[in-house]
C-alpha cells in the first residue's frame, strides 16, 4: 500500500502488544467508559476537550474537527465515542485503509446528518486523492464529485451538512501539515500514570465482576506499559488464573504469581523484551552491539528487535541506541540483577566510560 507502516512488521502473539487482538476487540466495547467523566486519566486532553466541546454545545454549534494522536490501546477510538455521545450526535466509524479511492470519502460524507460525529482511523494511512478531498470537506463542508471520465469528466459540486470529523492517529508526524492544519483541535494522549491505570483497573474489575484488591490492583497496573488496553488485557488472563488456581479473588499475590506463569515481569517486559535484555548484558557484556547481532542471537528478525521490543526498553530508559550500537543502561543491569562488569572487577575489556565513571 503506502510504503512503511508499523502494522507491516510481525508482531509475535503477546500478551503485552499495544494493539487490539480479536479477544481485546470483542470485550472492549464494554469496558469503554461512555462519557468524560468515567475516562481515567489524560486530564489535559479532557480538559480542553471538555472546553471544545461545551462551548461548541452552547452555541448550538457543530464542534470543531478534532485529532487526536497517540500509541496504540490510549483510548482514542474512546474519546471519539465520547465526543459523539456528549454531543448527541450519531457517529459513523471508518478507517484510513478502508477509504482507498476517493468516491468511497465521497459516498460516506455525503450521506451525513448534520452535526455527526465522522471518526477516521488510521487518518495517516488514507490514499493521496481521498486526503485532497476531505480537506475541502473539513473546510468548506463542499466536495467534488467527478462524474465521468477522461475529457468529458465534470465536477459537480456538493454541499455538505456540517460535521465533526475526528481524525486518530498513531503517528502524528506522518501527516501532511494541509491536513493537520485542518484540524481545530488537537489532543495529544500520554501514557499513562500507574496510579490512573490502577483506576482503570478497579472499573473494569467492577464492569468484569471480578473481586479484587487495592494491591492486586496496583500490581496488574505496574506491569501494563502505561496503556490501559494491557491493563485489561492482563487483568482478565489474571482472572482466569484467580478463578482456576485461588479463590477467584486477585490479590497482589494472585496477580504477581498469574502474571509470572504469563511471562510479564514486574515492569511489564515479556519474553522477548528480556531475551534482547539478557543477550545484549550476558552475550555482549551490555554493548554497545549492533541491532543484527543482537537479533542473530535471540533468534528473531531484525525488525521484530527494532520495533516490536525496543521501543518500550528504550522509553524504560533500560536500553539506548547508539551510532556504534545497542547499549544497556545501568537500569537494565538492576532490572535484571546482574552487575555490570567495571562493578565486578571489569578488567581491560570492560565497559567503563560509556555513561561517566
Ligand atoms: N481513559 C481510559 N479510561 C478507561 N479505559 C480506557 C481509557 N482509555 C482506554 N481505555 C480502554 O482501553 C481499551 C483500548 O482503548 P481504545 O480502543 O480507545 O484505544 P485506541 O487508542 O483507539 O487504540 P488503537 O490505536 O489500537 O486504535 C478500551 O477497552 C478502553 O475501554
Ligand atoms: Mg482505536
Amino acid at each position: 500500500m503506502n510504503g512503511y507502516d508499523e502494522t507491516d512488521i510481525p508482531e509475535p502473539d503477546r500478551l503485552v502488544a499495544p494493539g487490539a487482538d480479536g479477544e481485546d476487540t470483542a470485550v472492549e466495547a464494554a469496558l469503554r467508559p461512555k462519557d468524560l467523566g468515567e475516562f481515567v486519566g489524560q486530564e489535559k486532553v479532557r480538559q480542553q476537550l471538555d472546553l471544545v466541546l461545551k462551548a461548541a454545545k452552547q452555541r448550538g454549534a457543530t464542534a470543531d474537527h478534532v485529532l487526536l494522536s497517540g500509541a496504540p490501546g490510549l483510548g482514542k477510538t474512546t474519546l471519539s465515542m465520547i465526543i459523539a455521545a456528549e454531543m448527541g450526535a450519531p457517529i459513523r466509524i471508518t478507517s484510513g485503509p478502508a477509504i482507498q479511492h476517493a468516491g468511497d470519502l465521497a459516498a460516506i460524507l455525503s450521506s451525513l446528518q448534520e452535526g455527526e460525529v465522522l471518526f477516521l482511523d488510521e487518518i495517516h494511512r488514507m490514499s493521496r486523492p481521498a486526503e485532497e478531498m476531505l480537506y475541502m470537506a473539513m473546510e468548506d463542508f463542499r466536495v467534488d464529485v467527478i462524474v465521468g471520465k477522461g475529457p468529458g469528466a465534470t465536477a459537480i459540486p456538493l454541499e455538505l451538512p456540517p460535521f465533526t470529523l475526528v481524525g486518530a492517529t498513531t503517528r502524528a508526524g506522518l501527516l501532511p501539515p494541509p491536513l493537520r492544519d485542518r484540524f481545530g483541535f488537537t489532543g495529544h494522549m500520554e501514557f499513562y500514570a500507574p496510579e490512573e491505570l490502577e483506576r482503570v483497573v478497579h472499573r473494569s474489575a467492577r464492569l468484569l465482576d471480578v473481586e479484587i484488591d487495592t494491591a492486586g490492583a496496583a500490581e496488574i497496573a505496574g506491569r501494563s506499559r502505561g496503556t490501559p488496553r494491557i491493563a485489561n488485557r492482563l487483568l482478565r488472563r489474571v482472572r482466569d488464573y484467580a478463578q482456576v488456581r485461588a479463590d477467584g479473588v486477585i490479590t497482589r499475590e494472585v496477580a504477581g504469581t498469574a502474571l509470572q506463569v504469563y511471562e510479564v515481569d514486574a515492569r511489564g517486559l515479556d519474553r522477548l523484551d528480556r531475551a534482547v535484555l539478557e543477550a545484549l548484558l550476558k552475550l555482549f557484556g551490555g554493548g554497545p552491539v549492533g541491532l543484527s547481532t543482537l537479533a542473530v542471537a535471540v533468534g528473531e528478525e531484525r525488525e521484530t528487535v527494532e520495533e516490536v521490543a525496543e521501543p518500550f526498553l528504550v522509553r524504560e530508559g533500560l536500553l539506548a541506541r547508539t551510532p556504534r550500537g545497542r547499549v544497556a543502561t545501568p537500569a537494565a543491569w538492576a532490572h535484571l540483577g546482574l552487575v555490570p562488569p567495571q562493578q565486578a572487577g571489569g578488567g581491560p575489556r570492560g565497559q567503563q566510560g560509556l555513561f561517566g565513571a
